[in-house]
């Protein structure tokens, strides 16, 4: 089994490296070896003359801000290369794995969202992601699409690690706490790929039934503001001196904290097609984000 990963730097592509790494020969690229993949000639030889079994990819344009300016580009990674990795694995009769986000959605009403719910993107990078997924439904590649939310990780940029700075540095802090949804660990959601790609692959022909969109969150849900406010408690519970403590973090509504792109409101996903499909449970939001805690506050 070879097994092609795109994007092995980031948060979800370097937990990748070590999840995949069990299941066959496994090759990681990053941008040293592919160069700016708004190209993707050099990325398309690497595949034919690899010929995977299994194309993985963890690269994306991920400033959801700067994608508003910066449409062409954010674009190009997050809707072009997904379909032009589905095109070349289709031709190799390879599997793709995708990720794609909670921002397909437009955040509406309160009830969570199922993978036919119908996608309604509120910003470029939720339109570029949308995208990325259609072209690879309509390749008919055989694919695994995870959609998630709110990832974090122990080392690249996420909003757990951002809050931790800003505790540090500023006098007060104010989160928005009328957006719901779930944070995700890149170990959970690398661990949990491996486990669903192994089964595919063991099913052999029939595991193109398994093929499709699977919503791959933590369990329960929290709005950014509690996140941040279970942060920095837990952070000072470990002895971390903060200038802004658990109890001073301001609750704001989103309108008090304007961006370029706006963000759903609701972002829960339901996630027991994924549940049942592979047999899994998904842990919750807590257990993970404690974890990598420990991790950060051991260094
Ligand atoms: N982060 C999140 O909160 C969420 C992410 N997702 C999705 O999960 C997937 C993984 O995200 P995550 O690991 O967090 O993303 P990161 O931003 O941590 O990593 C993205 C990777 O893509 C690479 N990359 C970006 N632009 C280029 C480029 N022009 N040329 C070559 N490589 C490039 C980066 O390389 P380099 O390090 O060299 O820049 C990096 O390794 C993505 O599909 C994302 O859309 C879904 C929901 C939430
Ligand atoms: C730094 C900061 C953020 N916020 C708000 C802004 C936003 O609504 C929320 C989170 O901010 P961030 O900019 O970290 O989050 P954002 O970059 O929007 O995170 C998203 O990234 C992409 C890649 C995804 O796919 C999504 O699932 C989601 O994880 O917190 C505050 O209210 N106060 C602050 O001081
Ligand atoms: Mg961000």
């Amino acid at each position: 089994m070879r097994i092609l990963l795109v994007g092995k730097n980031g948060q979800v592509g370097w937990e990748l490296q070590r999840a995949l790494a069990p299941l066959g020969e496994l090759l990681a690229l990053g941008r040293e070896e592919t160069g700016d993949l708004a190209t993707t000639d050099r990325l398309v030889a690497r595949i034919r003359e690899l010929a995977p079994q299994v194309i993985v990819n963890a690269a994306a344009y991920t400033a959801v801000d700067k994608a508003e300016t910066e449409v062409e580009q954010a674009q190009r990674l997050n809707a072009e290369l997904p379909a032009v990795l589905a095109r070349e694995a289709a031709a190799l009769d390879a599997w793709l794995v995708h990720y794609s986000t909670d921002y397909v959605f437009d955040g509406s009403g309160t009830q969570p969202w199922t993978e036919e719910a119908p996608t309604g993107p509120l910003s470029a990078y939720g339109r570029g992601k949308l995208a990325g997924e259609k072209a690879i439904l309509a390749s008919g590649v055989r694919a695994l699409i995870f959609r998630t939310s709110w990832v974090y990780a122990s080392r690249g940029h996420n909003f757990v690690r951002t809050v931790l700075r800003l505790a540090q540095e500023r006098e007060t802090l104010d989160i928005v706490a009328d957006q719901v949804g779930a944070p995700t660990g890149a170990d959970l959601l690398a661990d949990v790929t491996a486990l669903a790609l192994h089964q595919v692959l063991q099913a052999d022909a029939a595991g193109a039934a398994l093929s499709g969109i699977y919503h791959l969150v933590a369990a329960g849900e929290t709005s950014w503001h509690s996140i941040a406010r279970f942060v920095l408690s837990e952070a000072e519970r470990a002895g971390m001196q903060l200038r802004v403590s658990a109890d001073k973090l301001g609750a704001i509504p989103s309108e008090a904290y304007p961006t370029p792109a706006p963000r759903p409101r609701n972002s829960r996903l339901v996630t027991s097609k994924l549940e049942q499909a592979f047999n899994v449970r998904m842990p919750p939001w807590q257990s993970g984000i404690q974890r990598m805690l420990h991790e950060i506050l051991a260094k």
